[in-house]
């Protein structure tokens, strides 16, 4: 864990765990696929809730739902960054930790697309109908 400089404020060192935070997702954006994927889904979301110019009840689930995808692929990334720095080699534990991580993403995206479904469905087939 790094220390903090002993002359620097605690605002500072807020700023520097932002500064931590973001440099996470930066690095996890750059290594992981699914969380460029994410980032597309993300995107196609949002511009299609102003499209269809959702609730703001629908905005909050919609927001609710990226957020618990993207905080689900970002753990599942430190999980499998610290189990290949643990056990490099094959172990079944890894394989569990790694698996069972991958689920909880799994479940999470799940229920995303029963929001996304929910919530842009019935506008969408309006439309076209
Ligand atoms: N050290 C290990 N010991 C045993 N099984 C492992 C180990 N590393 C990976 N596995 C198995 O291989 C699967 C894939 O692992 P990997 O590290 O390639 O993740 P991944 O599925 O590629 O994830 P992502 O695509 O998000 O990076 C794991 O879910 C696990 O079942």
């Amino acid at each position: 864990m790094a220390e903090p400089a002993p002359q620097s404020s605690p605002l500072r060192r807020r700023v520097a765990s932002f500064g931590h935070a973001f440099r996470g997702v930066a690095a996890a954006l750059r290594s992981e696929v699914h969380l460029r994927f994410h980032a597309g889904a993300t995107v196609a979301a949002v511009g299609l809730g102003f499209y269809l110019r959702i609730s703001r009840l629908e905005w909050a689930l919609v927001a609710l739902a990226i957020g618990a995808v993207w905080s689900a692929e970002l753990l599942n990334t430190a999980l499998e960054a610290l189990t290949d720095l643990v056990s490099p080699e094959y172990h079944p534990l890894a394989g569990r930790a790694k698996d069972v991580a991958a689920g909880a993403v799994l479940v999470v995206a799940l229920a995303a697309l029963v929001v996304g479904l929910l919530v842009f469905g019935p506008p969408l087939v309006a439309m076209i109908n």
